[in-house]
């Protein structure tokens, strides 16, 4: 057991002795560097950037640096288990992969490399709305693996209803519904190129493969495409929905619905007694609200608010393992890991987002144990000082 992700370190050295380094970097932190010599300026750009002077994105990463690990000694942390159980399901690790759009900008095989990845580690992947493959597609991709939907929520009800009886019938079992993204901050990264993917129709194969959004259509997306893509615009960026209105997705997901863009306790109070079952905090990787405060700060409050109603999960700047342990330390019951897979899956496709993730496991699970912890239940925040 102790070895199981771990091991990895083991296995790049014993390949060292044929003769073999690794493909990819196993530095997490130099992924944004290597992906950036290989993706198109547009691609790069829009993953790498964030909105406006990018102040969101590095506090994000100025949070996890005020926290310092203490490690113990003589613990006897030799057997690791990892394994952490999520609306009644066991994963072996308390990592997601975070919702991510358009993945066809960065490799052709996109979301079903992911998909394959993610599935092979027994990690949920959590598809996005904007995603560059078909929902039936992916949950084939993704085969025996866990997997939940992440939903854009569309202003038209049967548009909705009809994504989200897709995503049930093909094996998603966990709803996230991001709120922060009702429509995209001012980027100027992308602004300055033009560059926009769906405009491109990049990451809009979910809705162009809907029949509800097509029966919206004077002509099919196939005879009339810039039409089509103006109406996905339309349909899901550009408005904000209601607290009460959250009803209607309640009746429509019976299995466990998470808010995703939560950065105050109150609400995440209000998610729970919506009827909601857990938030993501986040800041969206500092991409929405520029000179919004780190993820990581308001992640206690909010664990402390509402930690023993809802399934406290988290994402915004974890680049390494001593990050995930920050995040679980401080409250979060897992981890949604963002751009660096997707700059594996920009490097090596499905064995970048491999590399990446047990890349992560192996650093964390070494992390935890030298630090003086067995499991990610132990960690609380004792376990840092804030220096
Ligand atoms: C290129 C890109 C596309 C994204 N697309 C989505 C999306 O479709 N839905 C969503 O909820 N979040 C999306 N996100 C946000 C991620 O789910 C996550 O919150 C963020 O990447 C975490 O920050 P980090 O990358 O700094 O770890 C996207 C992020 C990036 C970088
Ligand atoms: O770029 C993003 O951050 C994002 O969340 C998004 C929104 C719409 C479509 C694709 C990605």
């Amino acid at each position: 057991m102790a070895e199981r992700f771990g091991g990895y370190q083991n296995e790049i050295y014993l390949q060292g002795l044929a003769g073999t380094t690794p493909a990819f970097t196993t530095d997490l932190t130099a992924l944004e560097e290597a992906a950036k010599a290989v993706l198109t300026p547009e691609a790069f750009g829009y993953v790498a950037g964030s909105a406006g002077a990018g102040a969101t994105a590095r506090a994000n990463r100025e949070a996890f640096d005020r926290w310092k690990i203490v490690p113990r000694m003589l613990t006897d942390a030799t057997d690791r288990d990892l394994t952490t159980t999520l609306f009644d399901a066991e994963i072996p690790a308390p990592v997601l992969l975070a919702p991510v759009g358009v993945q066809s900008i960065v490799h052709p095989d996109a979301e079903l490399a992911t998909a394959r990845a993610a599935a092979g580690l027994g990690l949920p992947m959590i598809l996005s709305t904007a995603s560059s493959r078909t929902i039936e597609q992916v949950a084939e991709a993704s085969g025996d693996g866990p997997r939940w939907f992440q939903l854009y929520w569309p202003n038209d009800p049967d548009v909705c209803a009809s994504i989200l009886d897709r995503a049930r019938k093909a094996g998603f079992t966990a709803l996230v519904v991001t709120l922060d993204t009702w429509t995209l901050a001012w980027r100027p990264r992308d602004l300055d190129r033009s560059y926009l993917p769906f405009i491109r129709n990049e990451g809009t194969a979910i809705a162009m493969s809907d029949p509800a959004f097509r029966a919206r259509l004077q002509k099919t997306p196939e005879e009339d495409q810039p039409m089509a893509l103006l109406q996905w615009i339309g349909m899901f960026t550009g408005t904000d929905h209601s607290w009460s209105q959250l009803a209607v997705l309640r009746e429509l997901w019976d299995g466990p619905i998470l808010l995703k863009g939560i950065q105050h306790a109150d609400d995440a109070r209000r998610a729970a007694d919506a009827g909601m079952n857990g938030v993501v905090v986040s800041n969206h990787g500092g991409r929405q609200v520029d000179g919004a405060l780190g993820a990581l700060e308001a992640l206690p409050g909010i664990a402390q608010a509402v930690g023993d109603r809802l399934e406290v999960l988290f994402d915004s700047g974890v680049r390494n393992g001593s990050d995930l342990l920050k995040a679980l330390a401080l409250g979060a019951k897992a981890v949604l890991l963002g751009r660096p897979y997707v700059y594996g899956l920009g490097l090596g496709g499905e064995d970048g987002v491999r590399h990446v993730l047990r890349s992560l496991l192996a650093e964390f699970d070494l992390t935890l144990g030298l630090a003086g912890h067995r499991t990610p239940g132990e960690l609380t925040p004792e376990v840092l000082v804030r220096g």
